[in-house]
């Protein structure tokens, strides 16, 4: 028999300020995963080797208040995972996941308030792990709500005795997007490829301003984002989209004599299409080697 464990403390809530002019804050949900020499404790109640969970939530506070200057979430979830690996030899491997909540400083007028916060939408998020001394760091976002008025359809799919859908070319698109993507080199300016990843991700769902662009399907869409990541992003090497097709249904009401002319939708998330992908990258240049 061989037993595969690990523990550790979820959603610890964290939130630091830095005082000055302006003020600054973030808020954080820290989870931590510790692999150790802890075998023992499942197989014989002895605990002597655990590192307590209560100890692992101590730990994100007393970190927090030792960064005295702001940091990005990925920095911040390196520095813990580095210290539990450095302070226990019972520790073999660490994984952290922080998942960012977005307060954005308030304008009033034009005027960036000295400490005044409001909540975002998306979230930025991180993952750190060590394991095998190897040091692997990979950022986020999630809820990125995405909605298109046209510019998208969905023709061609397999015809059976079970379809229904019609063939369109013109349809709503919608999509609360989530996205990681890893990097593979260290010590990254993770904030400003955050913001500059989703800045790509946005436009190219998108297209140019004014006349958009067409897409034949969610798939061809999430592609194309992960391909400008990694076209842009040199230090990206592998991203994961994750984008639920959320249906605005075409209302018909043939009974009250009114037909659907694009113009009225029934909005739902129940149940929506999943279409999730990773692109990674090889050690050509895209996209000749996929
Ligand atoms: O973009 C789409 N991809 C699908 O796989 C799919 N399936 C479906 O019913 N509608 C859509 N739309």
């Amino acid at each position: 028999m061989e037993l595969d464990h690990k523990h550790g403390k979820a959603r610890v809530r964290v939130a630091r300020v830095w005082r000055g002019s302006p003020e600054k804050i973030v808020e954080w949900n820290v989870s931590v995963v510790l692999n150790s020499h802890s075998l023992a404790a499942y197989t014989h109640g002895d605990n002597s080797a655990i590192v307590a969970t209560d100890t692992i939530k101590n730990t994100v506070y007393v970190i927090a208040k030792q960064c005295k200057e702001p940091l990005s979430v990925e920095q911040f979830g390196i520095l813990l995972a580095r210290h539990f690996l450095s302070l226990y030899s019972e520790v073999t491997g660490v994984k952290v996941n922080i998942v960012e909540n977005p307060w954005q400083r308030v304008e009033i007028d034009g005027v960036p308030h000295h400490h005044g916060f409001k909540l975002g939408l998306e979230k930025h998020t991180a993952e750190v792990s060590i394991h095998d001394g190897i040091q692997k760091v990979a950022s986020g976002v999630v809820g990125l709500s995405l909605l298109k008025t046209t510019k998208s359809g969905f023709e061609g799919f397999i015809r059976d005795r079970y379809t229904l859908l019609p063939e369109v070319r013109e349809r709503i698109l919608a999509s609360t997007i989530s996205a990681s993507w890893s990097y593979s080199s260290e010590g990254c300016s993770y904030n400003k490829i955050y913001s500059e990843v989703l800045n790509t991700l946005v436009k190219t769902f998108f297209g140019p301003p004014t006349i958009g662009v067409y897409s034949p399907s969610v798939q061809n869409t999430l592609f194309l984002m992960a391909q400008e990541v990694l076209r842009r992003f040199s230090e990206i090497e592998s991203i994961h989209l994750n984008m639920p097709n959320l249906h605005f249904l075409p209302v018909n009401m043939p009974a009250l004599d009114e037909k659907f002319e694009h113009d009225v939708y029934l909005p739902t998330d129940e149940p929506h299409g999943t279409i999730e992908a990773t692109l990674t990258r090889k050690n050509t240049t895209l996209p000749s080697k996929l």
